[in-house]
């Protein structure tokens, strides 16, 4: 598995150009990313500057030297390279399983280009095996855990550590399980309608590139 993550990673890192703008995703495929970022940064001088999705991230960043900016500097990226939790048929995708949806949407909305890096166990032909991560503020979340149950979904608070998970942006997480999202863009706009979401984890026809790995090797998927 941390073969494959890593073949991915570094496939994706050939997208990167000198003086390039670039969005870097969470989780653990996105280690490997950052990790061979930072070795280009090393071996060929490559001219980048970054901005991160996650205090994890930003911590991978700093460590691989890859120099960090923030959008108080630039509002465009020219190339954003995340995970995800689940790619369907038709490129759409879960994230959230590290519970850095919400800035990974907001990179991923401001960049020209969106790669999206998974090993083989990612690829579904329909999203919801994976429990939708859906960030919400904490006031009243009860009210909304219960307004999604009647749209179909179990929604669970997050908990890490027996304690419960609060994200980067200081919000929990209602890991909502249903059957399966046939029409990811309703699912999405039904939940995103709730006072009180920040954000879901469906990332709907944000990508056109996923790298997957295959069989010891990478290969393309394209829209
Ligand atoms: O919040 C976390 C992100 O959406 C990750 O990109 C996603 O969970 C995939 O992570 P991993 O590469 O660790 O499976």
């Amino acid at each position: 598995m941390n073969q494959s993550k890593q073949l991915v990673g570094q496939e994706a890192v050939k997208y990167i150009q000198d003086g390039m703008k670039v969005g870097l995703g969470s989780g653990s495929t996105v280690y490997y990313m950052v990790k061979a970022l930072g070795e280009r940064v090393k071996a060929e001088g490559l001219n980048v500057v970054a901005i991160s999705t996650s205090e994890v991230t930003d911590e991978w960043a700093k460590e691989f030297g890859i120099p960090l900016t923030d959008f108080s500097y630039i509002q465009e990226l020219d190339i954003a390279i995340d995970g995800a939790d689940e790619v369907d048929d038709n490129l759409q995708l879960i994230k959230g399983g590290g519970g850095a949806l919400f800035r990974e949407k907001v990179v991923a909305a401001a960049a020209k280009e969106f790669i999206v890096i998974v090993d083989e166990s990612k690829i579904v032909s329909t999203l919801g095996k994976f429990p939708l991560p859906v960030e919400i503020v904490p006031f009243g979340w009860e009210v909304v855990a219960r307004k999604i149950e009647k749209l179909g979904g179990a929604p669970k608070l997050r908990e890490k550590a027996g304690e419960i998970f609060v994200t980067d942006n200081g919000n929990y997480i209602l890991d909502c399980a249903f059957e399966e999202i046939h029409d990811p863009v309703a699912t999405h706009e039904q939940l995103i309608a709730l006072v009180g979401v920040v954000e879901t984890g469906l990332f709907v026809d944000m990508t056109k590139k996923v790298i997957v790995a295959d069989n010891g090797s990478t290969k393309l998927i394209t829209k």
